[in-house]
């Protein structure tokens, strides 16, 4: 029996979704090229209108002038060929830590994407040279700063020019080797780019694009998982699980506050008013749960359309219509759109690890859990003075916690002018999409320190008043009692903290459909 290929990636008219960027980055799916003869005359008309133009030497920004500020600049003939070179060799300063492996296919997916739109004047043969990096896995080594994101992400994206030109490094089968190395290693010919080339591959937004599609998807995730840890609070704590009933969402019908309310009510079983235990109200981080976490799940779908179409645009300058014969001059590579995304997931993720935060500060104190154990330690009577259960890993999640919010102040109010004025009003995408991703790694820490905890508070409740679970929480009570034993005696748990968060990032648990 072969095991179904998941379907290929088509690059080319048809928009792509943020799900298919992740599979590729991921491996999980291969990269082809749209190849009809329709297409292919569509992109070769482009290339030859450059070059008809360049013939008639009308002055073409970036090709027959220099970059930016420096458009005033004309650059002889006999100059226009050497000139994409300059451009990939002087952005050849980036700093920082390099792009992981992931990422940087992200990125090549996010480039050919755009350039796939058949408005920057680049041949096929290009493309196709993109599309044979993914297939191959040569990854160019990005590092991750030095773009104010606008201009695009010219530093970082230098590195992709300059690799698919031959020079620099790249990762391939999982050792650092130089470009040309690799290049002659697989029988190509490395490109000599045409003289718009260079900037349409540089002069965009695909870095911070490709680190948003990341962050959506594992914010998507988080999002339900922190529905689920609160579920399982909901019982540890003994609390009022009438808080999420349908009729008081129905109420304030905010369309992702009212789904997370369902996803609570499925997990724990609510069918009829249920006698409130200890307190008829709840403190808020599980009475607002869905208030909460509603909001993250009511912006996703407007995330989704701002990081898609960015996706599935061309954003480079200038742009060509090569049917009109004309050549537009904008400003596409402003990435405003992706640096609002991303600022505001991190606000939101920030919330998010708050909220599991300030439950997991409940569960561990007496005065407020209900009758569990102090720091939810198991331990015996005989032990339970030197026992301290969950009290450090509390104090981790609020440290995680804290440097989630610190993140939250928005990278794109810190537009700065730069290059000679010029670039005067800059997106600051990228910095917000390496932030937002940072905030996912430390709220994932939150969840994994809260999920473990939860747990135990549920296993603490049983041990107390053995009440059947709701079917959902049993099975994933079940799940995690495979790996994640309770804690009887102190032991240490960064082991089990790392496997919690290794399943955390697989998406390990199927969680709501
Ligand atoms: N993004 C600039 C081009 C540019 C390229 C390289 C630079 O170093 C500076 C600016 C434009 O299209 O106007």
């Amino acid at each position: 029996m072969t095991t179904p290929q998941p379907e290929p990636v088509i690059f080319g008219e048809r928009p792509l979704t943020i799900e298919s960027v992740v599979a590729l980055s991921q491996r999980r799916a291969r990269a082809c090229l749209q190849n009809d003869d329709a297409y292919r005359a569509r992109i070769a008309r482009g290339a030859q209108f450059l070059d008809s133009l360049l013939d008639r030497e009308g002055s073409i920004y970036g090709v027959t002038t220099g970059y930016g500020d420096s458009c005033v600049v004309s650059v002889p003939p006999h100059q226009v060929e050497a000139l994409p070179r300059h451009l990939y060799t002087f952005h050849g300063c980036g700093l920082g830590r390099l792009l992981d492996e992931a990422s940087t296919r992200a990125v090549l997916a996010a480039r050919l994407q755009s350039l796939c739109q058949g408005v920057s004047g680049v041949r096929m043969e290009l493309l196709e040279r993109l599309q044979a990096f993914l297939d191959h896995d040569v990854l160019p080594l990005i590092p991750e700063e030095g773009s104010v994101g606008a201009s695009g992400d010219l530093t970082p994206l230098s590195y992709v020019a300059a690799t698919l030109s031959g020079e620099r490094e790249v990762l391939y089968r999982g050792q650092r080797r130089s470009a040309a190395e690799v290049h002659a290693e697989l029988g190509w010919t490395p490109l000599t780019l045409r003289p718009k080339e260079a900037l349409a591959l540089m002069n965009g937004t695909a870095v911070m694009t490709a680190l948003a599609c990341q962050a959506y998807g594992r914010a998507d995730y988080l999002l339900r998982l922190a529905t689920r840890i609160t579920a399982l609070n909901v019982v540890a704590l003994a609390g009022n699980p009438e808080h999420f009933d349908e009729r008081l969402f129905a109420a304030k019908p905010h369309p992702g506050q009212m789904q997370v309310a369902a996803w609570l009510r499925q997990d724990l079983a609510i069918d009829g008013p249920t006698p409130p235990l200890h307190r008829l109200q709840d403190r808020y981080s599980l009475r607002c749960a869905p208030h909460v976490l509603g909001v993250l799940a009511d912006s996703l779908g407007l995330l989704r359309q701002f990081i898609e179409t960015e996706l599935n645009s061309a954003n480079d300058n200038p742009l060509i219509d090569p049917d009109a014969g004309r050549v537009l001059h904008g400003g596409h590579f402003y990435g405003g759109h992706v640096a609002f995304a991303m600022d505001s997931l991190k606000n939101l993720i920030g919330n998010l690890a708050d909220l599991l935060d300030r439950q997991f500060a409940l569960l561990v104190d007496v005065r407020y859990n209900h009758g569990l154990p102090s720091n939810l330690s198991g331990a015996p009577a005989e032990t339970a003075m030197i026992n301290h259960g969950f009290k450090a890993v509390q104090i981790g999640a609020s440290a995680w916690t804290a440097e989630a919010l610190k993140n939250t102040l928005p990278a794109s109010v810190f537009s700065r002018s730069t290059e000679c004025h010029n670039q005067d009003k800059v997106s600051m995408g990228t910095i917000a999409a390496r932030d937002a991703l940072r905030s996912l790694e430390l709220a994932e820490q939150v969840a994994a320190a809260t999920l473990l905890a939860a747990n135990q508070g549920v296993w603490l409740r049983q041990r107390e008043e053995a009440r059947s679970l709701p079917e959902p929480l049993a099975a994933m009570h079940e799940q995690l009692a495979a790996d994640f034993p309770p804690v009887i005696e102190d032991r240490a748990l960064e082991g089990e903290l790392r496997l919690c968060l290794e399943r955390i990032r697989a998406q390990h648990w199927r969680l709501y459909g």
